[in-house]
């Protein structure tokens, strides 16, 4: 079974558009898992333009299924994990000026500093996961580090679907097949939506969650939130 986790980034940014609480984030939480998330995935950034860190504490004080908290580990962003302790922490290595996430760790160079923070958030009662390009060499690396689960960074599948699937495919299999034979959890996000994600879960075993939040909340403006995370979960079967 392949869990949903909804990225509810995209309801912060509306709701800090105006400076009150409308959308209410935490009610938003609270919508998507009554309607079948079985996660809540935020990622606050340095300049926390969407999710701000005070609403990561809000969120862990009512979400009953998982939280999964993604970030840069800055001293700030480690701070706020020791703090609320999610079920789950993504390391993204994202620069603060970056429009959204947009690569992998390298995780042969930052080996020992990640291994560090693994360490460390693994004593906390974190499971981790470690976002990654679809690259041999990377997934291999990153069980050297102690990580629970890899995510794979799926812009490139998502960009690459429509005119060949196949060969979008083809190179998350491959990683996904590896992270299965190293022991290595799977978790796969970024760009994920109703047309890509049935194919993304049929060609990749053992893919445990997914988080997806963008084009979510776009589809929700049509479908209605409800609906939509039905339709989600529907593609995940
Ligand atoms: C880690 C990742 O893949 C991102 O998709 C991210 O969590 C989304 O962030 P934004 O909502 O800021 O684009
Ligand atoms: N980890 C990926 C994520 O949380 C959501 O990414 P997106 O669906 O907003 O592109």
């Amino acid at each position: 079974m392949t869990k949903l986790s909804v990225n509810i980034n995209k309801i912060a940014t509306l709701r800090n558009a105006r400076g009150h609480n409308r959308p209410n984030v935490v009610q938003t939480a609270l919508d998507c898992e009554r309607f079948g998330a079985e996660g809540i995935t935020v990622h606050p950034r340095p300049d926390e333009r969407h999710i701000r860190f005070q609403d990561v504490r809000d969120l862990r004080r009512v979400i009953s299924t998982e939280l999964n908290v993604e970030g840069n580990p800055t001293a700030e962003f480690l701070a706020l994990v020791r703090e609320v302790r999610p079920e789950q922490v993504t390391l993204v290595p994202d620069a603060p000026d970056a429009i959204t996430s947009n690569a992998g760790w390298d995780t042969i160079e930052h080996q020992i500093y990640l291994t560090g923070i693994v360490t460390e958030l693994k004593s906390l009662g974190c499971r981790v996961s470690i976002f990654l390009d679809p690259n041999p060499a990377m997934v291999k690396a990153a069980v050297g580090t102690g990580t629970d689960r890899i995510e794979l960074y799926t812009e490139d599948y998502a960009r690459r679907y429509p005119t060949d699937p196949a060969a979008a495919i083809a190179p998350y299999r491959t990683a996904a097949i590896l992270a299965q034979q190293l022991g290595l959890g799977l978790n796969a996000g970024h760009d994920l939506d109703l047309e890509n994600l049935a194919y993304l879960k049929q060609n990749l075993p053992g893919l445990a969650e997914v988080s997806i939040g963008h084009a979510l909340v776009c589809d929700a403006l049509y479908l209605g939130l409800e609906n939509t995370i039905q339709l989600y979960k529907r593609q995940l079967r």
